[in-house]
């Protein structure tokens, strides 16, 4: 009783399938002029509720009632491959949470020069020197195997970040995963069991992406802990703790090397971590720099103030000079909401049921989505050009782009917004400043390239962008 309008469709089974998959933008506005900010639409076979606005503002404020895990290993079965963790679980997210609010966000002061270093090295390595012109298709690759550099860093320590191959293996962890999230769900149709007994085929046939990266890994980090073991022993309270992800789980009360599998339990973690902190931020600068290419003007003023910037502190720069780079962080911010995604976050309903002030009423179970486009480009929030890209349009606005509200869902909202966000806004400027100082880039067709698109679901650009020195 009292459930948000069902919008009608013709094809028993198919329902909205199609309009929801091929043509989500228009598709999802038109019921939302509709049907206001929460209906219902019916897809892969099952009923899937979208909410807006307040109804959205409504879920992060009671998000205890909301799962979230759930969701995600209905796309991506993790607990098949994070075999000794289980994946992602109530417990283990409060523990990956608290690592990142601490670990990531909670020490910008001692992670930023790490990420300097190595995003300086990372670009070296992987743009060098453009005097001639480079063209480059897919920069996200590119974009992400710098970024993967100082995270690695970060997780496990320089000494085992020093070796090319743990680098590479976090850095496409989370595509080799994606991979997998290709297989549409049009088993639902039949029943849902049917679908998770198909994207979890290849596992059944023995191909478990995370073995190869977990071999890596253990390679890698075992002679590490084998060392910093032995430091323990021999200084005891002397011990002077390493900056890293490594240390921090080797001091969990939980941490017991000389027991069987405890270790792949931690490196599980660890690449719940690498998962959450490498493919998120390399995709935002990505996204960035698409925005950049097309538009001249703009590069030109962040190079005025990158400039300005850098000279005060003679390249080394601290939290508080990244803060003060508030053209860059304006446009960062309005990269992110023209993120283009139509539809994100999804959740299931936990209790019996979950009664919106507006009366509607959904039950257990029920899956739920939220309209992101129509909360991020707001005319109430954003006035009338919302749709409009802006980059300096928060200059001044005391609205920094790791400021949750309730129309910048960007990060989610509530108890459980994004963590990692200070860590992520922080990096992704450095990764940007770094770049604009040293190079230009344009993109191939001399346009803004529009974004590669699956379904509802949008990803960086996969044209040519053409890198060149600053002279
Ligand atoms: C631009 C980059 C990033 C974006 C857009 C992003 C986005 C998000 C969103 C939307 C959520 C909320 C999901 C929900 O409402 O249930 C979230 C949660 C989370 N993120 Fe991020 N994230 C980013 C970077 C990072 C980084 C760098 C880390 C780790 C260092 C991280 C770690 C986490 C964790 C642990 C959670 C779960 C928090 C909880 O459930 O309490 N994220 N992220």
């Amino acid at each position: 009783e009292n459930e948000p309008p069902l919008v009608p469709y013709t094809i028993p089974i198919i329902g909205h399938t199609f309009s929801y998959f091929f043509n989500a933008k228009k598709f999802i506005k038109e019921c939302r002029e509709e049907y206001g900010d929460a209906f219902s639409i019916y897809v892969f076979g099952n009923i899937m509720t979208v909410l807006s606005n307040e109804a959205v503002s409504e879920m992060f404020r009671n998000h205890d009632d909301f799962d979230f895990i759930k969701a995600i290993h209905e796309d991506i079965p993790l607990h098949k491959f994070l075999i000794y963790n289980g994946g992602m679980t109530e417990e283990g997210n409060i523990f990956n949470a608290k690592t990142a609010r601490e670990q990531f966000s909670g020490k910008l002061d001692i992670n930023m020069p790490v990420v300097q270093k190595y995003l300086e090295i990372g670009m070296n390595k992987m743009l060098g020197d453009c005097s001639v012109p480079k063209t480059i298709y897919n920069a996200w690759f590119t974009i992400n195997e710098i970024i993967a550099l100082p995270v690695t860093n970060i997780l496990v320590g320089e000494e085992a970040a020093a070796h090319d191959d743990i680098v590479k293996s976090f850095g496409i962890l989370a595509f080799d995963m994606g991979h997998l999230l290709v297989i549409p769900p049009i088993f639902c149709f039949i029943h849902q069991k049917l679908h998770d007994f198909v994207a979890t085929l290849p596992i059944r046939f023995g191909y478990n992406p995370v073995r190869y990266h977990r071999r890596i890994a253990m390679k890698r980090l075992r002679p590490v802990v084998e060392k910093r073991l032995r430091e323990r022993k021999k200084l005891g309270d002397n011990y002077k703790s390493y900056n890293d992800l490594l240390d921090f789980y080797m001091d969990q009360p939980n941490f017991d090397y000389s027991k069987p599998y405890n270790f792949h339990y931690h490196v599980d973690n660890l690449f719940i971590m690498v998962f959450a902190s490498i493919h998120t931020t390399s995709r935002t600068a990505a996204v960035a720099l698409y925005d950049m290419a097309a538009r001249p003007e703009l590069v030109e003023e962040l190079y005025e103030e990158a400039v300005k910037v850098d000279k005060e502190r003679n390249g080394q720069l601290t939290v508080a000079d990244v803060k003060k780079m508030i053209k860059l962080d304006s446009f960062v911010k309005e990269t992110l909401r023209h993120n283009d995604n139509i539809t994100a976050l999804p959740h299931y309903v936990k209790p019996e049921s979950f009664t919106f002030s507006s009366g509607l009423t959904i039950p257990k179970g029920r899956k739920i989505i939220t309209y992101i486009e129509d909360v991020l480009m707001s005319k109430e929030n954003y006035g009338e050009d919302a749709e409009e890209f802006k980059p300096f349009r928060f200059v001044d606005q005391d609205s920094p782009a790791t400021k949750v509200e309730r129309s910048y869902i960007i990060f989610g909202g509530g108890r459980h917004a994004c963590p990692g966000r200070f860590f992520a806004i922080n990096e992704t400027k450095l990764f940007l400043h770094k770049f604009i100082l040293r190079y230009k880039v344009t993109t191939q067709s001399g346009k803004v390239e529009d974004k590669f698109r699956i379904g509802p679901f949008a990803l960086p650009s996969r044209k040519a962008l053409v890198f060149e020195n600053r002279v």
